[in-house]
């Protein structure tokens, strides 16, 4: 069928490529299914002759998980992008996994509902390849994480067999939780197809505050601070460092309405009554500024600054890829010690590193690690790897906070797991994979 399956070299190109650039398989067949019953055919084709598949969303992840190793067959759900059903007396949202987390959100926008989940990527990525990586994002803190929201899937097996689990019911104790096991297990157990989710309703009013404070120790107070003081309507809190000011700035000609401040805070406010939620935001702000945790500070109402002030966080990923070879860490360690990690790195590091920078979703214990070089360097990675890992391990942090293990960081699973909880995802994948054909060399180590 035109349009369906391709073998053109120059159009396979950027499906065998990751977003980064930095993991590229040599994949000759690109198939994109429509329907569950065509990815099942496809499958059960392949399982009998012992193929390797490479599912594939939009291709935004960081962790070479959604591109093939070789010359996997990639499946990429990007026809699968119709809406099912939406129930807006219940916010239950069914669709396809090909769907644009962006478009699905302007559909939900148009009813008076939201997506529960927001990332930079929401332009390209797709809701199945959300659900595959469990992608955590910027408003997790007030939502939840997908392993809450996602109320049902619809699986296909390795060997071709549809797994209707699509329930639309907040509450399900029949049975074992099979949809869990494939939230985050990156497209290794089964290929998702269709995805039922439980959307909050669109915000009336929201705020966004944008800080600055003069140590991590202040950024940590401000914290505790506004989630006292604003509770519930508490929707985002990120923090980043100076550098990655300079970043955006630099690179991206974004402009920072505030100076001279070693870190920055991003807190937004969602609720359902304005002048509520903006008297509740200004005594939290004056408490802030007269106690000295917060020194400058900025204030958005309307959606285009809002959207300004949101661009300064979200694009960061961007001006890092402009500034040289980046080497990525998503670590999820105790707020406490989450910076310490940064400037550890730093000193380690030393001028062997072009920026060394932090950021992240601070309500989440959820640090972003990045740190560039003008080129890339095996000395450089040498002193890294398994210095973070080692360091992460010995706060019982986690060496995947949000994006998965992918391609690149199946190897050092057992920072963040002990070898019996390997052992038994091994068991189960090979129950469910047996001939190994799904998204292989992703996310379990290699046996050795
Ligand atoms: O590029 C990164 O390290 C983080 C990307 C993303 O998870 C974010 O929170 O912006
Ligand atoms: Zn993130």
């Amino acid at each position: 069928m035109p349009g369906r399956a391709c073998s053109d070299p120059e159009e396979l190109k950027s499906f065998n490529v990751d977003w980064l650039k930095s993991v590229r398989g040599c994949s000759e067949l690109l198939l994109k299914p429509k329907t569950a019953a065509e990815v099942s055919q496809i499958l059960r084709y392949c399982h009998e002759r012992n193929l390797a598949v490479s599912p594939q969303g939009g291709n935004t992840g960081l962790v070479g998980g959604s591109v093939p190793v070789f010359d996997e067959i990639i499946l990429s759900t990007a026809l699968m992008n119709q809406i099912i059903s939406f129930d807006p007396v219940s916010g239950i949202l069914v669709c396809q996994a090909g769907c644009i987390l962006g478009k699905l959100n302007e559909y939900l926008e148009e009813r008076g509902f939201i997506m529960p989940l927001d990332l930079g990527a929401k332009g390209s990525c797709h809701i199945g390849g959300n659900v595959a990586t469990n992608a955590g994002g910027l408003r997790l803190l007030r939502y939840g994480s997908l392993r809450g929201t996602v109320l049902g899937l619809e699986v296909v097996l390795a060997d071709g067999t549809v797994l209707d689990c699509l329930a639309s019911l907040r509450k399900d104790n029949t049975g074992y939780d099979l949809k869990q096991l494939f939230i985050g297990s990156e497209g290794t157990l089964g290929v998702i197809t269709a995805v039922s989710i439980l959307c909050p309703q669109k915000p009336k009013a929201v705020n966004l505050a944008f800080l600055g404070c003069q140590d991590f120790s202040r950024v940590q107070e401000t914290f505790t601070t506004c989630r006292a003081m604003l509770g519930e309507i508490l929707s985002a809190f990120e923090f980043m460092d100076e550098k990655c000011m300079e970043l955006v700035e630099k690179h991206l000609g974004l402009s920072n309405p505030l100076r001279g401040s070693p870190f920055y805070v991003l807190i937004e406010t969602s609720g359902s009554n304005s002048s509520h939620d903006e008297e509740k935001l200004n005594s939290f702000l004056e408490q802030a500024m007269t106690s000295g945790l917060v020194t400058d500070g900025t204030v958005a109402v309307d959606d285009k600054k809002i959207k300004t002030l949101w661009s300064l966080r979200e694009r960061i990923t961007e001006a890092l890829t402009r500034d040289g070879c980046v080497y990525k860490y998503d670590i999820s360690l105790p707020v406490g010690k989450l910076y310490d990690l940064v400037t550890d790195m730093r000193a380690r590091l030393g001028q062997s590193a072009k920026n060394v920078v932090g950021y992240g979703h601070l309500g989440d214990g959820n640090l972003h690690l990045n740190i560039t070089a003008e080129s890339y360097s095996h000395s450089l990675l040498d002193a890294i790897e398994p210095y973070v890992y080692e360091w992460t391990a010995r706060y019982n942090g986690s060496i995947s906070a949000e994006h998965g293990l992918g391609f690149k960081k199946k190897q050092f699973i057992q920072y963040s797991k002990p070898n019996e909880a390997v052992f038994l995802m091994q068991r189960f994948k090979a129950m469910l994979d047996p001939k190994g054909i799904l998204n292989p060399y992703k996310t379990l180590p290699s046996s050795p």
